[in-house]
């Protein structure tokens, strides 16, 4: 697995110390109030696991799983939700947790969603953007790093589902991608 990256973007201990300081913001931003985290499966679920452990506030969790790459490296454009949330979002504080922002197409579908089903607020925190990717106009309101204009793995973030244990996001080698 190792073999197959071309180049690394972001060390495993750069991400551990943003994720910190995202995890400290948060526990600001959040003081007096009990926020339902939602994790944007499959990508966010690694750093959902570290980011929670920042947060110092209660938080609920819960977990949607929608998809829109497959095996490609370019969005097909259709957000296709396939686990639905367990909990109501009505009247509720919600943080999104997102691995990357790219095309903004994921994102912006679901804020649609949660805001038609009357969540009192939503906050978007996300590991990654790739602003060169945007075909929407989306911005998060808490951000990580922001990427060049490449297809990355790790962290969470997949090729064709592989490669999200890598513990740090690189890019691939160009003979690894079919497409
Ligand atoms: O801004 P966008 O262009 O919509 O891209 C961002 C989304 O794409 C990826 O999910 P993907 O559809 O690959 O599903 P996965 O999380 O299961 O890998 C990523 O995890 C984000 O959720
Ligand atoms: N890598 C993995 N998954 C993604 C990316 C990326 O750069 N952009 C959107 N989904
Ligand atoms: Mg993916």
């Amino acid at each position: 697995m190792q073999n197959d990256i071309q180049e690394v973007l972001i060390t495993e201990e750069e991400l551990q110390q943003k994720i910190k300081e995202l995890g400290r913001t948060l526990s600001e931003e959040y003081a007096g109030r009990t926020p339902l985290v939602i994790c944007v499966l499959k990508g966010a679920f690694i750093f959902m696991a570290d980011l929670v452990k920042a947060i110092t506030v209660p938080v609920e969790m819960d977990f949607m799983a929608v998809s829109s790459y497959g095996a490609s490296t370019k969005s097909s454009g259709v957000v296709k939700i396939i686990k639905d949330l367990d909990v109501s979002v009505e009247g509720r504080d919600i943080l999104i947790v997102e691995d990357i922002i790219d095309s903004g197409l994921t994102l912006s579908y679901l804020i649609e969603l949660l805001r038609n089903r009357n969540a009192a607020s939503i906050n978007v925190v996300t590991l990654f953007d790739k602003p060169s990717g945007r075909t929407v106009n989306l911005e998060a309101s808490y951000t990580g790093f922001v990427l060049p204009d490449e297809f990355v793995v790790g962290y969470g973030l997949d090729y064709a589902e592989r490669y999200r244990n890598l513990p740090y996001v690189g890019v691939l080698k160009p003979e690894i991608y079919s497409n």
